[in-house]
This record gives structure tokens, sequence and C-alpha cells, in this order.
């Protein structure tokens, strides 16, 4: 028996041909939980055909344990089993046979994936960036500015986390084209993953198309959920669409994610600028970082070369100005994306622009602004920093 890191016993390998099958399907990830199902304790079974089998040697039977019964994804993971084992040397035809975990290996499952971890896994210590996207009015493109940023930089090769905090105007799954459910492992929630970025919102819970109508506590514990309860993985960034405004979720964030830093997003507009860096101010509050400015629908280029700078000129940069000046520290503007008819249908459509058009006017810049959040170092606030005075 083989030595694996996880809940799985690797069940009996008796030919070459089920060792190799077993060599392969560490190669199939989970969809949800990201990780090879063999570490997983899903694979119960690797069986090559015999005298007693119609199909003889060569014929794989792979039985496979499901979290939940009437899980999802029942048929990516057999197509992923199947696509895995399609080309293997010998192998002449695979059944795949499904089953459904007990509630002994659910547990086992949930201990593996969560045993030694910190119950709230962004607290201090914790390597993920973390970044609060806020604005200080609706409107100005924020969940827009959040969706673009996390696929591009998942499509970086980064381990990426989104959380939909606008618990009143959840936008997220639509931007990312999900209408995915979370599955849930007794009380362990895993998020759905859309273009690359595990993602959760409240839209995902809810039966309806009703507005919902919850005030601090419970939108406060609604978060703490999406913190504590979900299974993240290990994260290099995760990014918390805040509704917009200085109100209870964006309170409740920030004591939540003790390492959060804060992305302001907001239009050129003077007028928004000013509601925009009191957003911002909020951290002199909540002791987060800013960790710069984003602004958007900035002047487009039309055809004929003119240009239309709709919402006028230079709010991110004053809002950039304001915030270096009152919190004492440089806030950087970290891009200023144009209006761009293709940001708005490729987000309808729900495949955000960086992907979809990546060199469209907004898709490079936002694809920019990405490129400088994954390069910047890790923010500091929150963190003890282990120096010992002298004596
Ligand atoms: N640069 C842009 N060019 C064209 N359209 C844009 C741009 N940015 C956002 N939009 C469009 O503006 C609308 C508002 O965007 P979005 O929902 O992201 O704003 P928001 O700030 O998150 O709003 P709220 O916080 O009120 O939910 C959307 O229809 C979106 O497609």
């Amino acid at each position: 028996m083989t030595d694996t890191p996880g809940p799985a016993e690797v069940p009996e390998l008796t030919t070459d041909l089920e060792r190799a099958a077993w060599t392969r399907l560490g190669t199939v990830l989970d969809p949800e939980i990201r990780r090879p199902v063999t570490e997983l304790g899903m694979i119960a079974s690797v069986t090559e055909g015999g005298q007693d089998d119609p199909a003889g040697a060569g014929h794989l039977t792979v039985g496979v344990r499901l979290t939940i019964a009437g899980c999802p994804l029942r048929d990516t993971i057999t197509g992923d089993v199947e696509r895995a084992l399609a080309d293997l040397e010998g192998c002449t035809s695979v059944t795949v046979e499904m089953a459904v975990m007990t509630a002994e290996q659910r547990a086992a499952l949930k201990e593996f994936l969560t045993g030694g971890r910190p119950p709230n896994p962004f607290g201090p210590g914790t390597l993920t960036r973390v970044y609060a996207v806020a604005s200080g009015k609706g409107g100005v493109g924020k969940s827009t500015v959040t969706a673009n940023l996390a696929t591009a930089l998942a499509d970086r090769g980064l381990s990426v986390g989104l959380v939909d905090a606008d618990i009143h105007g959840f936008s997220i799954p639509g931007l990312l084209g999900t209408t995915a459910r979370p599955t849930r492992v007794d009380e362990m929630i895993l998020p759905p993953v859309a273009h690359g970025v595990k993602v959760i919102s409240i839209g995902m819970f809810l039966d309806s198309d009703r507005p919902v109508a919850w005030r601090g506590p419970m939108l406060h514990r609604a978060l703490e959920q999406f913190v504590t309860d979900v299974y993240w993985g290990d994260l290099d960034v995760l990014l918390v669409d805040l509704p917009p405004g200085t109100g209870d979720i964006a309170i409740s964030a920030a004591q939540l994610l003790t390492t959060s830093e804060l992305l302001i997003v907001t239009t050129p507009q003077q007028a928004a600028a000013q509601v925009a860096a009191r957003a911002g101010e909020l951290s002199e509050q909540t002791g987060q970082r800013v960790a710069g400015v984003v602004e958007n629908m900035a002047a487009m280029t039309l055809p004929d070369g003119s240009v239309l700078d709709l919402f006028g000129s230079g709010g991110g940069q004053t809002v950039a100005d304001r915030l270096t000046e009152t919190l004492g520290r440089e806030v950087p503007l970290l891009g200023s994306v144009p209006l761009d008819p293709q940001l708005r249908q490729d987000g309808d459509g729900g495949t955000p622009v960086v992907l979809e058009h990546p060199s469209s006017p907004a898709g490079a810049e936002l694809r920019r602004v990405a490129e400088s959040l994954a390069v910047r170092p890790r923010g500091l606030s929150g963190l003890k920093l282990p120096v010992t005075p002298r004596d």
C-alpha cells in the first residue's frame, strides 16, 4: 500500500495496468476542490478485467466515490476519468462506476481538507493577499472591475478566490457566467469554479430573484460563513467585492479579513471622486491599507479619433492624491480603464473582457492593473513583525 497524503487508502492494485491507471488518475482534479481525486478518497477501486469479465484484459473499471448523492459534477468527473485513461497503453476500454461516500468517508475528507487550518484562513499570518474592492457609490463598475481582475490573475496562473459580498446587489455570478451552486460536504461549502476562479456569492444560495432583506448581524454572519465555512484551499489572492459605500459589510469585511487591503474604484467625475475618497478614508478607522485606486469609465477614443469623456477626467488621480495626503502613505493610481462597449458586452455574456478580448482598450488596461497586483509584495497590515528590541 502506497503512503498517500490524504484520506485515501490506495485501493488494491494487482496488475501493471491498474498501477499505471492509478498514476494517471492522479492527474484528475476534483472540479471544485482542485486536488487530485486519488488524494481525496474518491477512487474506490481500479480493476482490470480478467477471465470472468466479458470485456477481458485491458478493460478497466474505475469505482468513483462522489462526495454527495446527486453531485452536479458527476458527468464532468466521469469525462475527466475517461479522458485520463483514454490513451493509456494496454487499456482497451473504461467503465466508470459511481457510488457515494459514507458519512465516515466524508468526515475523513473534511478532516483532510480543513485539519490543522485556522477557522479563518485569512487572519494574521495568512500568505494570501486579500483585496477588498470598494467604491463610494453604486454603478461605477466595481463588480465588473473585480470580476476582470480575478480572472486575469487566475489566467496568469495564480490561485484566486472571489467573495461577492455585495449581498444586496450581487452580480458576480452573472459576470462570470456561472449558475452553479456550491456543493455542501456536511457543513463545509465547496465553491464553484468559473474561469479558473473559486467564487462564492449570496446569489448562489437564494432560490429566487427576490431582494435580500437582511440587516447587519445576518450580513455579518453570511460574510463570516463565506470566509470560514467555504473550502478555499491555498489561495494566492482573494478578492472581495464589497457593496458600495461604507456600510455594515465593509466594516465586517475589515474585521473578518484583518490582512485585507482596499482597492478603490471610482469614475473620473470629480463629484464621484469625493465620495470614493471617503470610502478609502474608512481605512483610517479599520486599520486597513489602501493598495490603490482604479479609475473606471475614463475617456474612450471613438473610431474617428475623437475622444469621448462622458464622466470628465482626473477623478482617479484626485482620489489617489487625497488618500495619499490624508493617510500619510503613498496610494497609487493603478490604472484608468476606458469606457468600452466590449467590456459591457463580455460582462453581460459571462466571459470577462480580459479573457474574451484581452487587447481591447478596457481588456488591456485591466490586465495591466492585474499584473501590478500580482507582483505587489503582500501588505504587512495586521502582521506582527518578528523584531526584538535591542538591549
Ligand atoms: N469601462 C466600462 N465601459 C462600459 N461599460 C462599463 C464599464 N464599466 C462598467 N460598465 C457597465 O456599467 C454597469 C455597472 O457596472 P457594475 O455593475 O460593475 O457596477 P458596480 O459599481 O459594481 O455597481 P453596484 O455596486 O451598484 O452593484 C454594468 O452594466 C457594466 O457592464
